[in-house]
């Protein structure tokens, strides 16, 4: 009898787990047929992993996909694959540097001068974990890239955005937010010793934040702004850990591994979901983990945090002056 009582707990805490992992993962997937034909789609770092993936399914229901990477070679096979798989021959390949504010401006020319109008916008690329790095601008790399570099590509297309009617923003952020904090003293570890993992959090907690304060300056105007975390996923962007989790697949651990990491594909399902569904018309300023709304963490959410970020971050990247260079004011 006792054996069975063992089983039945056994069963049960692995089912209980099971439901807690799905959460942590940010399980589901978008089940919106709705099409996005005639909408102009912008997804940054779309070459591999999650963005890719975004890419071809939103290129599957008909968008005009603007793939916005840095590497060119990459980006033209990544447009070329998904324009064969799909037979969207509106998907293209456009060059987008986030570590360079030239390369920004120059994308949000093209961007404004070229297309009718940006419908949606999905800041997806990052880096994770590199070495002590600088970006052209002399920013730390994460920082740099993750935040400040979305941050001024999003301010640059606002206006176009605006004008299109209702259009979305998409933060791409991360669980490891909530292990995140905002050193306003020394936002680019020049003060303090680096902290490579530090430096991540601290630039995925910056896109949440930075989505709350966007969505308040948007009140009153067609154009959303949410924030979310993918899943774990089997990407590359690990590539700086040493720690590839392909690796950790084939030890005695692959079951959980199995259980825990999503594909790209299922990790594209939050960005796909934000940007098509019917239901979340009008709905910004939220964070979701997966397919589900959730509060992110509590210094995420704290008004004075994001003014003061959204003010340095404008005085880093030299907003005013980038936005009449663009005429995008
Ligand atoms: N994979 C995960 O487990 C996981 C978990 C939580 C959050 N995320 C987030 O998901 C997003 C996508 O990551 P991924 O897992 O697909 O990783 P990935 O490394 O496959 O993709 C990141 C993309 O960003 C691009 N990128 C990096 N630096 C750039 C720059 N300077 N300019 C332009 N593009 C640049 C890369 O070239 C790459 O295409 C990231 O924002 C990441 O923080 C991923």
């Amino acid at each position: 009898m006792n054996k069975y009582i063992v089983r039945a707990s056994m069963v049960g805490t692995c089912v209980g787990g099971a439901i807690l992992l799905k959460d942590y993962t940010g399980g589901g997937s978008c089940q919106s047929k709705a099409s996005i034909t005639g909408q102009t789609v912008i997804v940054t770092g779309a070459n591999t992993g999650i963005g890719k993936e975004t890419a071809l399914e939103l290129a599957k229901r008909g968008g005009r996909i603007i793939m916005a990477c840095r590497d060119m070679g990459k980006c033209e096979n990544a447009a070329r694959e998904i324009r064969g798989k799909t037979l969207n021959h509106n998907v293209f390949a456009k060059q987008l540097d986030l570590a360079s504010s030239k390369s920004i401006k120059e994308f949000a020319k093209t961007m404004i001068n070229e297309e009718e109008h940006v419908d949606i916008l999905i800041n997806n690329a990052a880096v994770m974990r590199c070495p002590y790095w600088k970006t052209e601008d002399n920013f730390e790399m994460q920082f740099g890239v993750n935040h400040l570099g979305h941050f001024l590509l999003t301010n640059l297309l606002l206006k176009k955005m605006k004008e299109s009617g209702n259009s979305r923003i998409i933060n791409v952020s991360s669980l490891a937010h909530i292990a995140g904090d905002i050193d306003f003293d020394d936002l680019n570890w020049e003060k303090k010793k680096f902290n490579t993992k530090a430096a991540y959090c601290q630039s995925k907690l910056a896109n949440v934040i930075f989505t709350n304060e966007l969505a308040k300056r948007l009140q009153g105007t067609k154009v959303t702004a949410n924030s979310l975390h993918p899943g774990v996923a089997e990407t590359e962007l690990g590539r700086h850990t040493g720690m590839h989790q392909s690796a950790f697949s084939s030890t005695i651990l692959a079951p959980l591994f199995w259980f825990v990491v999503k594909s790209p594909k299922q990790a594209a399902q939050p960005s796909v979901y934000l940007a098509v569904a019917e239901e979340l018309q009008g709905v910004s300023g939220k964070y979701f983990n997966g397919l589900k709304e959730k509060k992110p963490a509590p210094q995420a959410l704290d008004e004075e945090t994001a003014r003061k970020l959204w003010e340095e971050s404008a005085r880093l990247v030299h907003l005013d002056e980038a936005l009449s260079e663009c005429k995008a004011l």
